[in-house]
């Protein structure tokens, strides 16, 4: 099936392109927004590709616009692809006081409760329906995918990896939500979502999903230790301890005074990029 892509905007970027898409979406039903940098490379071969989800109140662009990436995309030749965090507008549900329930905040999970149940699929959109549009309109190397993220998106990139063994080549994380099923942030949407089926909880939860994982991925995650959010919705020494008692592969770099922003993620976007590329050109 051939997706419509619409070309918001397009702005050459270190050689390549950086373009902005809208497309009616068959797993959100609803429209959806994704950008894309297309290294130089892209032009005349396939390139691997690297997923990038977003945490939360972001859109397609936060990344695109704040995290400096595309000089490293472009030296190693990948191509970056980021959706928007929820599905948005007309006739999809959202609670405007709220920025850690629906816009912007859909936690890339298959939501099943009403309202949100008909919209919220964001896992579906990231796992199927984004994937195959990429294939599809790119020269995207098959076999040759990863994927990372921030806070809310770290989370949905461990947790996508981990349920979809062989799906990529490679995993990363900036400060990202470890135990969702255990912390304010992803009790409040998961209970919105899914309802108080923990069993349900436990499908989407990195913690949970790492305690059963025969062989993950090895992770790589970056935490700042100035990061407001790192005791109490972080919680990334639970993820710690899991991979300790399990004896999976993780590296966990700490920075000293470094918080939770773009101003973090920019810092050492350019390590994170390095590792996916090592692995997806090997
Ligand atoms: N309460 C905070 C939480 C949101 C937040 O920190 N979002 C992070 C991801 S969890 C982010 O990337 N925000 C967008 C940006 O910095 O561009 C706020 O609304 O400012």
């Amino acid at each position: 099936m051939t997706t419509q892509l619409n070309e918001l905007n397009a702005y050459k970027c270190f050689d390549g392109w950086c373009r902005f898409f809208e497309h009616d979406a068959t797993s959100t039903k609803s429209k959806m927004r994704f950008s894309v940098y297309l290294p130089p490379q892209h032009e005349g071969w396939q390139v691997p590709v690297l997923y990038w989800l977003s945490g939360l109140t972001c859109t397609e662009e936060n990344f695109m616009i704040k995290a400096g990436a595309q000089r490293f995309a472009a030296e190693h030749g990948v191509m970056l692809v980021v959706p928007d965090t929820s599905p948005r507008g007309e006739g999809v549900h959202d609670e405007p006081e709220r920025y850690d329930i629906g816009s912007g905040a859909g936690f890339y999970v298959n939501a099943t409760r009403d309202p949100w149940a008909p919209n919220y699929r964001m896992y579906d959109y990231v796992v199927q329906e984004l994937p195959a549009i990429i294939h599809e309109h790119f020269h995207a190397l098959p076999n040759a995918s990863g994927i990372f993220g921030h806070s809310m998106g770290g989370h949905g990139a461990l947790m996508i990896s981990l349920r979809n063994p062989g799906m990529f080549r490679s995993v990363s994380a900036f400060s990202p939500i470890s135990a969702p099923s255990q912390v304010p942030w992803g009790q409040d949407a998961f209970r919105e979502y899914l309802g108080n089926d923990e069993e349900a909880w436990a499908q989407y939860d990195t913690v949970s999903l790492l305690k059963k994982a025969e062989k993950p991925l090895p992770m790589l995650i970056d935490q700042g230790l100035s990061d407001e959010f790192l005791k109490n919705l972080l919680r990334v020494d639970l993820l710690e301890k899991v991979c300790k008692e399990r004896g999976h592969q993780l590296t966990l770099n700490l920075h000293p005074r470094y918080g939770h922003s773009y101003y973090f993620v920019a810092t050492f976007i350019g390590e994170h990029i390095a590792y996916h590329a090592e692995r997806l050109r090997s």
